[in-house]
């Protein structure tokens, strides 16, 4: 990329539409193979995650008919008249379920959220809305199903970052899980196409579950936007926030944004992965030395929430970049890094 693109707003950078990128594969299914096997396929998680963030698993164990009712049940909900929906609107971070349209982010209009807490999922559930009366019941068993998929998958990154397949297993079952349930408007000609802006999810790990396509990634070796071709039956895995401070960086979070589709109106079901509410995330002792001090300070998905309450007004403040240590040494990956968070000007990140 040239350095003029440097200067491009990032909403009017092009999507890599003509030579989509490798989309790498993992099938999860082989995880409790034979050892060799799992060897292997931990290899390519923990490659995908390095060079990329994000990737597809398929034969994950979940059937497609929980996918495909969890969908359901979260554009049930959407189709509620709005004094229904609007029970739940709220501009508190921490209550146990939110109904927002994002109407004052000004280049996400067309977007509509449900964000609620799944785990423990019978300490959330009671909150969660009754109407449709199959969204308790559907979305519940997606959520429980795709918790499993996390910790299989947190499992082999772990263990690919050389810290074992044990590493933090306790903190991880104990951890937060949160659904961002997002719905968007068919993309219309007069308005914009963006639904959703340019952010990173704070967690470790988020799983997306989506109707149709919209997601697009920012490639990191390219800093070029791309669209996520979704393949039959499988799911979106991506790195968040915190799994780059865990990784001292080895790993980076992944920039992404949701376009509006043409075709029709599109359900997603992020389920974001982290620890207990204040539980710290720091940097894994391991993999810090003389050589890789550590880059980040300790977080809280606490410490988060507190971020995005004092930065209401300011978005171009991220998270992440919060966090991030500035020594000597490290001045040089700022600057690297500097235009992947220039993709995130104006971007919210996400809860
Ligand atoms: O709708 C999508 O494809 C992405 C949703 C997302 O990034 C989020 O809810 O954090
Ligand atoms: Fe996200």
């Amino acid at each position: 990329m040239s350095d003029s693109s440097r200067t491009v707003p990032p909403e009017l950078l092009p999507s890599e539409d003509l030579h989509p990128l490798p989309m790498p594969v993992i099938n999860l299914g082989h995880l409790s193979l034979d050892s060799a096997t799992r060897y292997r396929v931990v290899d390519d998680v923990a490659k995908a995650c390095r060079d990329l963030g994000y990737f597809q698993v398929i034969n994950h164990g979940i059937s497609q008919s929980v996918m495909d009712c969890a969908l359901e049940a979260a554009s049930d909900f959407f189709k509620l008249p709005n004094e229904t929906k609007e029970k739940f609107a709220s501009e508190d971070l921490r209550r146990p379920v939110r109904y927002d349209t994002s109407s004052k982010d000004s280049i996400s209009m067309s977007r509509a959220f449900l964000k609620h807490y799944a785990h423990p999922l019978s300490e959330w559930i009671q909150y969660w809305p009754q109407q449709p009366p199959i969204y308790r019941k559907y979305m519940g068993k997606y959520a429980s199903e795709v918790r499993m998929v996390a910790l299989q998958l947190m499992e082999a990154i772990v263990e690919g970052l050389g810290l074992g397949k044990e590493y933090l297993n306790e903190k991880f079952h104990e951890g937060s899980q949160l659904l961002s349930v997002n719905c968007y408007a068919k993309a219309s000609q007069s308005a914009t196409t963006i639904g959703l802006a340019p952010h990173s999810d704070y967690g470790f790990l988020t799983i997306l579950l989506t109707s149709c396509g919209g997601l697009e990634v920012v490639d990191p070796s390219s800093n070029i936007w791309t669209r996520v071709q979704q393949l039959p039956h499988a799911l979106h895995v991506q790195i968040g926030d915190h799994m780059e401070v865990l990784s001292n960086g080895r790993m980076k979070t992944v920039v992404h944004r949701a376009l509006l589709n043409p075709e029709e109106a599109r359900i997603s079901i992020a389920s974001i992965h982290g620890f207990a509410l204040h539980e710290k995330v720091t940097c894994a002792k391991e993999l810090v030395d003389e050589e890789n001090p550590p880059k980040y300070k300790e977080s809280s998905f606490s410490d988060f929430l507190d971020h995005l309450t004092a930065n209401m007004d300011n978005k171009h403040r991220n998270f992440l970049e919060s966090l991030r240590m500035l020594t000597g040494a490290m001045v040089f990956e700022k600057e690297d890094r500097a235009m992947v968070h220039h993709h995130m000007l104006k971007s919210k990140v996400s809860v």
